[in-house]
């Protein structure tokens, strides 16, 4: 089962790994195709209701392989409304090849005759709201014809993923989805094919720039886009100023930082849009943690615990107490690391190890990839929390899920990209799932450092600090449209 947002996902990872929509949707047509004659024999009448998105653009296609069929093609407005390059192209390949192919100019203008069959390719997973004309019109003359309706990947008017069906709505015979069943499918009366579409597998598995889709905006309201609480520093200045700095280039509104008062003036001078809440001492200890867990869960921030905070054994005994008493969403880095296995904790936590702090956690050092991945999934499982392993290819798993993800350079071995990754993280936990936060945040993470690599050094002395500028451009690209 597969909703149309995880589709969409998937759609999009599968173009990044070289295999393009115009590619996918040539198979869809083509299974569309073979579910037509499945359903008529050659030479009986199929009259195709193209929509102007990809849906139609499936439809464009199935004709191409009907040549056996009587097809007429009825696009539902004029060519130059066809919304996507893909179906403009099939659109004009059509034209090209001599297919009855006519453009509807005006609802009333549609006559279907008594086709044998209509091929629904109206709406896909691209419908919003209710159908609006000619949609509509073109809904309703499906359903006074005697043909035998083929829906392309849903019947045009049904949510794909609730099954919900607008007024009005195809009632189809068939519908041909594709690469997965949808879940408003199941719902249906009617004949469902899932059709492989050649999707790859690793569309799935690798966290590519289709996984960009997941992040949202919260809101208007300040704070709506995640507050995120750093609580590190002491021994170390940067790593907390830098998580912290992550976070808000990766779209958090505020990002406070907990430190030391010995370090807060010089973690302030790093960044004038940081937050810094100092408290009495030169290292976190465990007299401190009360007021810490107490700031966290009266503000529902997203914790990043540990950059900086070095290895004090009182400061240890503190982010094992924080972690016992904090019950809300935090990443774990660097020397807090070590307390987790110690602790039973109600906090959703992403644990971000590199290859020593993996093996550190409990993690099992082996040599081949496919046993990595296993083991990430393993500890995962074990710990109850979501990890993300860094490494050359970061490995993230709940236990149940484990995904891959290759996006960046090999001057990101440098210090400070870590840091960098975990306030990244706690950004997208504002909004997204565990899971998914790490997953999107390795992406965004390798992807700023391809950037930086390309165009700032290329020969190397990347520095993590570079990475900052370059974090929204690799959530939202150069223009600032969605990603
Ligand atoms: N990997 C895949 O799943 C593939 C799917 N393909 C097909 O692509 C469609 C989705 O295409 P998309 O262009 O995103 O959307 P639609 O064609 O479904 O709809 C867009 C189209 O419809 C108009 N519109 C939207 N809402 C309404 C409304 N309420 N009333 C009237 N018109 C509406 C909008 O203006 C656009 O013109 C998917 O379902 C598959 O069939 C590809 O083949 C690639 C692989
Ligand atoms: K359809």
């Amino acid at each position: 089962m597969i909703s149309a947002d995880e589709m969409a996902v998937v759609d999009e990872n599968a173009a990044a790994l070289g295999v393009p929509r115009k590619q996918l949707m040539e198979s869809s047509g083509n299974a569309v195709a073979r579910v037509v004659r499945e359903v008529a024999a050659p030479g009986s009448s199929v009259a195709i209701l193209a929509g102007r998105g990809n849906n139609g653009g499936d439809g464009l296609v199935a004709a191409r392989f009907l040549s056996e069929y009587d097809v007429t093609v009825h696009l539902l407005g004029r060519a130059e409304t066809i919304s996507t390059r893909i179906s403009r192209e099939n659109w004009d390949a059509l034209q090209r090849a001599d297919v009855d192919a006519r453009e509807m100019r005006d609802s009333a203008t549609l006559d279907l005759g008594s086709p044998d069959v209509v091929v629904d390719a109206m709406l896909g997973t691209g419908v919003t709201g209710d159908l609006r004309e000619p949609e509509r019109s073109a809904v309703d003359a499906v359903g006074e014809t005697d043909a035998t309706v083929v829906a392309v990947d849903v019947p045009s008017g049904v949510d794909v993923d609730t099954g919900e069906r607008s007024s009005p709505a195809v009632d189809a015979d068939h519908v041909v989805t594709f690469h997965d069943e949808k879940p408003g499918l199941a719902t249906l009366d009617c004949h469902t094919t899932v059709a492989d579409i050649g999707i790859p597998a690793a569309a799935e598995r690798v966290v590519e720039r289709g996984d960009l889709l997941r992040v949202r905006r919260g809101g208007e309201t300040k704070g709506e886009n995640g507050r995120v609480f750093v609580v590190g520093g002491g021994p170390y200045t940067g790593a907390p100023a830098m998580a912290a700095q992550g976070a808000l280039r990766a779209g958090a509104d505020l990002s406070f930082v907990a430190v030391p008062d010995a370090v807060s003036t010089a973690v302030q001078s790093y960044a004038e849009d940081l937050i810094v809440q100092p408290y009495e001492g030169d290292r976190l200890t465990p007299e401190r943690v009360p007021d810490l867990v107490a700031t966290a869960h009266d503000h529902d921030d997203v914790v990043v615990l540990g950059p900086g905070l070095g290895t004090a054994e009182e400061t240890l005994d503190a982010a094992r107490q924080f972690l016992d008493a904090f019950e809300g969403r935090a990443v774990v880095d660097a020397d807090a690391l070590s307390v987790v296995p110690e602790v039973d904790t109600d906090a959703d936590l992403v644990l971000t190890p590199n290859s020593h702090e993996f093996v550190e956690l409990g993690g099992e050092d082996v040599e081949a990839f496919r046993e990595h991945t296993d083991a990430v999934a393993s500890l995962a499982d074990e710990l109850g929390h979501v990890v993300l392993a860094k490494a050359k290819t970061d490995v993230v798993s709940d236990g149940e899920r484990t995904r891959i993800c290759r996006a960046g350079t090999p001057g990101m071995t440098v210090g400070g990209t870590g840091d960098t990754l975990a306030g990244i993280t706690a950004a997208m936990l504002a909004t997204l799932d565990p899971f998914e936060s790490a997953c999107v945040a390795t992406y965004v993470n390798g992807r700023a450092g391809e950037l930086v690599t390309t165009e700032r050094a290329p020969g190397g002395g990347l520095l993590a600090s570079d990475l900052l500028d370059d974090i929204p451009r690799a959530i939202w690209g150069d223009d600032g449209a969605d990603p």
